[in-house]
């Protein structure tokens, strides 16, 4: 065999073991249809899956605790005097979050909308909400374990609730909690959330939605939800998640921490036919302005009526694809919208292929502070169609002027 055939053989054989010897990661990560590939496998030795693996547990215990609170509320075992079974249960979860973080990440900063001092005074309120916090735990020991287990007492949950209290930025590492989101919603019996995003420098990182009400199915059409009364079958209950760079994912609520979430992507719906399109927005119209939002979609040709839904479940809907777009418009030119209110749902959308901005354009800045002072409103669209949906938007406010 002559030295060039030999040569020759060494050169092939290197670029056929390249990628066992590298790792199939590294390899595949070369392919044009990457992306697709790390989206599907969100595995154990990924970035941010310890923090992930934190966050879904505690977002998941949290959830276990608000859905005992609407259920004692809806037996009317809450006194009517007492303060409202929605505080009770955004103190409680709040804490059990806090809890979590603390016991494996103490060196963060926490975000969160609560604080304890309406607690500190009412010593029947602070009994009510320990006497669930204590009791409330998941059923899998060792994944409780991994919480860190019970909080010690009553006044080291006032402590922990106050650890929320953080003035955010963009150094270093930050939680967001908001441990209801969609307070009116969660009341009546309609759609709410619990929401932890973690933001790195500034970065949303991770993001995790425990949406109690939302059916299991990704593909269950998305339905106009003012109130139900509290659905707590099989079929209800959703988990969505997401880490930037690697996709985003559901899973039921109930399930356990090993069952892998299933890769979920929003709808591809060209930018020219946007007609068949589903929106949703706030049910509250105090919270985002209905008319323009029915103006927009008018121009852009939708015929759909909007689905309306309290809460973060509105990203989680669109990210899996039952819904297309979410519009926030202000009603107010003064309101400053709260991170805690966008973080986790702002990453589990861009990862389902999706882009949100303001109604500028700009892309959410969560790295300013505990508001988002820099945007004003939300449009949520898929990628491919945000810049069609954002012109629309930006029209209808101008002729407004
Ligand atoms: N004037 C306003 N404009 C926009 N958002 C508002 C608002 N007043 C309250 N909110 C926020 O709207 C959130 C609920 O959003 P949605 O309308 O999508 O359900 C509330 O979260 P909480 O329920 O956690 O307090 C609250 O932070
Ligand atoms: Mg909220
Ligand atoms: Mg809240
Ligand atoms: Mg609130």
């Amino acid at each position: 065999m002559s030295h060039t055939c030999r040569y020759l053989i060494v050169l092939i054989l290197a670029i056929l073991l390249f990628p066992v010897a590298f790792g199939p990661r590294l390899f595949l990560s070369s392919l044009p249809f990457a992306s697709l590939i790390t989206r599907r496998t969100m595995s154990s030795s990924s970035a941010y899956s310890q923090e992930l693996y934190i966050a879904q547990l505690a977002v998941q215990r949290a959830s276990i605790l608000t859905k005992r609170v609407f259920h004692e509320k809806a037996k009317g075992t809450v006194d009517k005097n007492d303060k409202s079974p929605v505080t009770i249960g955004d103190f409680g979860a709040q804490a059990l979050i806090i809890a979590a973080l603390r016991h494996n990440f103490p060196d963060d900063a926490i975000v969160a909308e609560e604080e304890a001092a309406q607690l500190r005074t009412d010593e029947n309120l602070k009994n009510t909400i320990w006497d669930l916090v204590r009791s409330t735990k998941l059923d899998d020991a060792a994944s409780e374990q991994a919480l860190g287990g019970a909080i010690r007492d009553a006044d080291e949950m006032l402590d922990l609730i106050d650890r929320g209290n953080s003035t955010g930025g963009n150094k270093g590492r930050i939680w967001a909690i908001d441990p209801i989101d969609g307070t009116k919603g969660f009341l009546r019996g309609g759609q709410y959330a619990v929401c932890l995003g973690l933001m790195v420098d500034g970065d949303v990182k991770v993001g995790v939605l425990g949406c109690p009400n939302l059916p299991v199915d990704d593909k269950a059409p998305l339905t106009a939800d003012i109130g139900s009364n509290g659905t707590d079958d099989e079929g209800h209950g959703v988990l969505f998640s997401a880490v930037l760079g690697q996709g985003a994912t559901s899973r039921p609520l109930a399930a356990s921490s090993s069952e892998e979430g299933r890769a979920i992507s929003m709808r591809s719906i060209p930018s020219d036919s946007l007609a068949d399109a589903t929106f949703c927005e706030s049910v509250e119209a105090g919270h985002s302005a209905h008319g323009d939002q029915a103006s927009i979609a008018q121009k852009l040709g939708i015929t759909k009526p909007s689905v309306r839904m309290d809460s973060q479940a509105k990203y989680g809907s669109i990210a899996r694809g039952a819904g297309d777009i979410y519009l926030r418009l202000p009603v107010k030119a003064t309101y400053q919208e709260k991170i805690w209110d966008h973080a986790a749902g702002d990453l589990i959308v861009r990862e389902a292929g999706g882009q949100v901005t303001d109604i500028h354009g700009n892309r959410l800045d969560f790295g300013i502070g505990r508001t988002l002072a820099n945007n004003k409103g939300v449009v949520a669209a898929p990628a491919a169609s945000h810049a069609k949906v954002l012109a629309a938007v930006q029209e209808v406010l101008n002729a407004k002027q």
